[in-house]
């Protein structure tokens, strides 16, 4: 890995503006899931070392709460400018863990940066409320204070963005973190540490605890009392564990959870804009996201030329190493993940399911797998129940607006949907009717620094990003001022 800044390769674990060992001295690979080598080790942290880490935390939080917002709104608007100047080797690193093609590394780092950039903002507009009472000699007041040390657990899909996701409305807050990454991909996070350092956040306010025993790591940042808030991205079985064990302590909770995403092409839609915007709702990461397209419900009047459509883009991608070329999909991120896709392929078509384009392991071998689109899908296959997390294009067939809302909501999730429409009194309609908690009306791309992301249903727990991000991370406090 060639990177201009050789220091933003780290290999310890970051407690208290340190680079640390593990108390065991453990460390585990990291892959490049393109060829299966590993780039380096990194310290496995432990259960103490969590512990340890969480103690720093708690000992930063006095000094870092009592900034101004201003104070901290400069000091991450200097972690926001660092990131972006170095946001080649960041990239670098990102898809040589991660396995992204380097344009979307690079558009994952800008993306990440821009949670930064925006909680620097709203650190200043934490506004409290004066309330007009019932009784004449009293004065309401509401203020919000930051929520205290906040955990985060982060998986290897977005191994920048969903950091800075947690962390920059964490400390804009005032508050203080320990982060632990996905043991795929710890490198992004520690390199956003060593640019957390060269900005001037004081030591002990961002810790970092990557390792593989996540159930060690897990369990002493939802049992320890000093937690006050998880933020959680992942699987929905983890999600539902972690919540389990933050019920003793009674931690605030962010959960943002698998989904099953409907994508609906409508009779009335701009099938071409359609099939642009399933390329990216789909194929965005390699069909590794929690809001890609899970299953492509398509009107029976546009169903043949929507299929024809959608193959002939699909086929049309290049599929290869991040780091050896421009390519558009890469590998999934580990064996199990492919088999997963496998798995859910072989299904569809033992149960008659046509391959359209795709539909086995890439003749680059390894972790690769063609971009596949599957026609003659139906209700009773895997891929209408199980999130697939991979470049599978399952097609489904519907007639009327009122089948396709019900087959849409037909899952526990309730993430992402997608709907292609030109009818305004049909969009709304579809819109409102979806259960999820957003929605792409005649686009594929819905996520911003600016929007509340998150779900209803098992898909999770609050929202992240936005005005509303920052909430997240505060508590309120009502105060009576009697005898006036
Ligand atoms: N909502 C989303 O964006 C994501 C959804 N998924 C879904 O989940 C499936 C499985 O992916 P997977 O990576 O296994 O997701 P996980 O939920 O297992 O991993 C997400 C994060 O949780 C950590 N973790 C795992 N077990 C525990 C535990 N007992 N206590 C504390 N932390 C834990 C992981 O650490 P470690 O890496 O060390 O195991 C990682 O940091 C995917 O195929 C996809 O369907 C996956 C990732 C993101
Ligand atoms: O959980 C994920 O898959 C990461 C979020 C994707 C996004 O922000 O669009």
């Amino acid at each position: 890995m060639q990177l201009k800044d050789a220091s933003l390769l780290q290999q310890q674990l970051y407690i208290d503006g340190a680079w640390q060992a593990a108390s065991d001295g453990e460390v585990f690979a990291v892959t490049n899931p393109a060829n299966d080598q590993v780039l380096v080790t990194v310290a496995s942290a432990t259960k103490a070392d969590t512990a340890r880490a969480i103690e720093v935390a708690e000992a930063a939080l006095p000094a870092w709460r009592d900034l101004t917002a201003k104070a901290r709104s400069n000091l991450l608007r200097n972690w926001y400018n660092l990131i972006l100047e170095n946001i080649d080797d960041l990239a670098t690193i990102l898809s040589a863990e991660q396995g992204k093609p380097l344009a979307e590394a690079k558009g994952e780092i800008l993306y990440g940066a821009s949670y930064i950039e925006w909680f620097a903002e709203e650190a200043k507009r934490v506004y409290g409320d004066t309330i007009p009472g019932p009784a004449a000699d009293k004065r309401l007041v509401v203020i919000k204070q930051p929520i205290g040390v906040v955990a985060a657990i982060t998986p290897w899909n977005f191994p920048n963005a969903m950091i800075t996701r947690k962390v920059g409305p964490a400390l804009a807050a005032g508050c203080t973190v320990v982060v632990k990454p996905a043991t795929e991909t710890p490198l992004s996070a520690l390199a956003l540490a060593v640019l957390a350092e060269k900005a001037g956040i004081p030591k002990g306010v961002i810790n970092i605890v990557p390792g593989k025993r996540s159930g060690d790591i897990g369990g002493e940042l939802t049992a320890n009392p000093i937690v006050k808030k998880l933020s959680f991205t992942g699987s929905t079985r983890i999600g539902k564990l972690l919540m389990a064990q933050c019920a003793d302590t009674i931690k605030k909770l962010s959960l943002e959870l698998g989904g099953n995403a409907p994508f609906i092409v409508f009779d009335d839609a701009d099938l071409d804009a359609a099939v642009q915007g399933a390329m990216i709702a789909k194929f965005r990461n390699t069909g590794q996201t929690c809001v890609c397209a899970n299953r492509i419900l398509v009107q029976s009047g546009v169903y043949d030329a929507f299929a024809e459509k959608l193959a002939a883009a699909v086929a049309a991608m290049q599929v290869g190493p991040a780091l050896e070329g421009a390519f558009q999909q890469g590998p999934l991120i580990n064996q199990s993940s492919l088999n997963k896709v496998k798995e859910h392929v072989e299904d569809a078509l033992g149960k008659g399911a046509k391959v359209a384009t795709g539909g086995k392991a890439h003749a680059r071998g390894g972790l690769f797998y063609e971009p596949t689109v599957l026609t003659g899908v139906t209700n009773d296959m895997v891929v209408a129940k199980d999130e697939t997390f991979g470049p599978v294009a399952p097609l489904f067939k519907f007639d009327t607006e009122a089948d396709a809302i019900r087959l849409a909501n037909d899952t526990e999730f309730g993430l992402a949907a997608y709907f292609y429409s030109r009818d305004i009194g049909r969009a709304w309609r579809v819109a409102e009717k979806l259960e999820c908690g957003m929605v792409g009306i005649n686009e594929g791309l819905i996520s911003n620094e600016a929007v509340p992301f998150g779900g209803i249903k098992e898909s999770g727990l609050g929202r992240e990003g936005s005005k509303y991000g920052i909430e997240e991370y505060l508590e309120i406090k009502y105060m009576c001022f009697g005898g006036i």
